[in-house]
């Protein structure tokens, strides 16, 4: 089963919540055989958690501290994500890493926190377009997924997503056959970092899915689901994209 996810970045107010009810009603009328998960700015996560309720759409935060608690002035923590109704939680993306200066092993450590507080960590990895047309892709972000995923996730639910930089928000994507390369690279490197374990994480690609590229995309092997932006924004796009999984 595929994990569609929507990433709303720092995009809704309290109207938004609306599209949020848009979905879970259209996905309780016509049910999907998917897992969709919807990651708000964190401070509509408690009221879209009343909205959704116990229906077919999971919460998540879009990052986490990789403290609990204490004098961390504007940061939100993983037990505060779960208390406010979030199951997933987004790690690492490139917003992160880059605006923010988010080392692997900052990942590694917010990874942890997450899992403490019961949350499934969604762990962000992609190459930027300089490394990609240097030939480094596939090395660059198999180093990242060694470096962001710690011990603690053995035998732990989570996902992975390839995010190529260059591919966020601007309307590009990668070739399938490029996507294909990458997501096969992850999941030997998966396996090398965490051994076999009797799961299979999901890895979701990221990048400018929309609507009318969703099918082919999530028709690549090793392509476990979406990490979608832009188009989880509008109920009407973001279920297009859900009901081609
Ligand atoms: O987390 C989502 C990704 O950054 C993709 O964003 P996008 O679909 O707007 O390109």
């Amino acid at each position: 089963m595929k994990l569609i996810v929507g990433n709303w970045k720092m995009n809704g107010l309290t109207p938004a919540l609306e599209e949020a009810g848009a979905l879970r009603q259209a996905l309780e009328a016509d049910p999907v055989n998917a897992r969709v998960g919807l990651c708000p700015p964190a401070t509509l996560i408690a009221q879209m958690a009343w909205k959704l309720g116990a229906g077919p759409v999971e919460l998540g935060g879009q990052d986490c501290h990789d403290k609990d608690s204490g004098a961390f002035t504007g940061s939100v923590s993983a037990p505060m994500l779960a208390d406010a109704g979030a199951r997933l939680v987004i790690l690492g993306h490139s917003e992160r890493r880059e605006g923010f200066g988010e080392t692997d092993a900052d990942v590694a450590a917010k990874v942890e926190a997450a899992l403490r507080a019961g949350l499934e960590p969604i762990v962000c990895v992609g190459e930027s377009l300089e490394t990609r047309e240097a030939g480094q892709a596939v090395a660059f972000v198999t180093a990242q997924v060694r470096a962001s995923l710690p011990d603690a996730l053995k035998d732990r639910p989570f996902a992975l997503a390839y995010e190529p930089i260059w591919a966020i928000g601007t309307g590009l994507t990668p070739t399938l056959d490029q996507i294909a390369e990458v997501h096969a690279a992850i999941r030997d490197a998966l396996v090398e970092r965490l051994g076999e374990g009797g799961r299979r994480p999901p890895i979701l690609y990221g990048g400018s899915m929309k609507p009318d590229n969703a099918a082919e995309i999530l028709a690549v092997p090793e392509v476990g689901g979406g990490l979608v932006g832009g188009a989880s924004l509008k109920a009407d796009d973001f279920i297009r994209i859900i009901r081609a999984a």
